[in-house]
């Protein structure tokens, strides 16, 4: 084993990713080995075998919502968790080989995530024309010039700097402020500290056909005062109608109301992943009602201890 080996970190590359830039924000990740991977399944390979400490992933954009190949990794590759996340604004450019012009373009190759995020610059300006997808925005460019299969490529913004190519039209993004949220993925079990500003990500599963399961899956959050930032729905594959919930849920696991939300869904739910507690990227307090603070809960336990005559711990 190389000294180097498990203190690596796996990234969407090859390199001038949004995913490399979101990276760069994890100070723990500087100075160490960086390892390009070209899909979810080779990064989380990387963290299960021990190739890597982490990778870093996306896992949600503000135009299209989650990234469906991530969520269905997270929900089939047991033992992982998340420890951070990372917003990076995101902005594309469409290029092509030089001497190319946009009259020209007949095949774009780019990744779906990229794609889905040009569709309106895309019918218009080149209504005809077919998606070759790539493995990353800045495989698409590269491959423009090695292999010739398409016309131009979905890219971020700079990538001329580097690969052979030019610029046919900039900020092709059907909106401008287009975020993307990275997730840092780890197989560690230790849970970041609380801060106060806390996201928990779960993936539920709802017990089979009963009326107002979904109903009672989310009263286990309203009834501990706990807020909901993302709830999306993801098929399991076995067979139609069958889904999965993928929640973000605002606190974190040290916080009484979300432990309590917690068990509460184990009661109900065949399955629930604990993907990860870790802080917020935008560092933004939980708000929630006095209700629900930590001494409510322990108080009514201690009450209950009381009845039953048990000393207070
Ligand atoms: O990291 C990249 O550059 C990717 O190719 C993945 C991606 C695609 C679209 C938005 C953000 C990340």
């Amino acid at each position: 084993m190389s000294e180097s080996r498990n203190v690596s970190y796996s990234f969407l590359g090859p390199t001038g990713t949004f995913t490399e830039a979101a990276l760069t924000q994890v100070v723990e990740a500087q100075g160490k080995p960086w390892r390009a991977v070209n899909n979810v399944g080779e990064a989380f390979d990387d963290v299960v075998s021990g190739r890597s400490v982490a990778a870093m992933i996306a896992i949600e954009n503000s135009v299209d919502g989650g990234v469906s190949a991530t969520q269905d990794a997270l929900a089939s590759v047991p033992d992982l968790r998340i420890i951070g996340e990372y917003l990076v604004p995101v902005n594309f450019v469409l290029v092509a080989r030089p001497g190319t012009a946009l009259a020209d373009v007949k095949i774009v190759n780019a990744h779906p995530v990229a794609y889905a995020q040009c569709r309106r610059w895309l019918e218009s300006n080149l209504p005809h024309h077919g998606h070759l997808p790539a493995s990353s925005n800045v495989a698409a460019a590269a491959s423009l010039v090695e292999s010739g299969q398409a016309d131009a490529a979905i890219a971020p913004p700079g990538i001329e700097k580097h690969h052979d190519v030019v610029v046919l039209a900039r900020s092709i993004g059907d909106n401008a402020n287009a975020v993307t949220r990275f997730v840092l993925v780890s197989r560690t079990t230790t849970v970041p500290p609380r801060t106060g500003a806390d996201k928990t990500s779960l993936i539920v599963e709802l017990p089979e056909d009963r009326s107002g399961a979904l109903l009672e899956m989310l009263e286990q959050f309203a009834t501990r005062g706990v807020n909901l930032s993302l709830i999306q729905s993801r098929p399991i594959g076995d067979a139609l109608g069958r889904y999965r919930f993928v929640i973000d849920a605002d606190g974190h696991i040290h916080d009484e109301r979300v432990a309590d939300a917690l068990l509460g869904l184990r009661r109900f739910s065949p399955q629930v992943i604990f993907l990860g507690s870790y802080p917020r990227a935008d560092k933004q307090p939980i708000e929630f009602t006095s209700r629900y603070n930590d001494n409510v809960f322990i108080g009514a336990r201690a009450w209950l201890r009381g009845l039953l005559g048990e000393p207070a711990v």
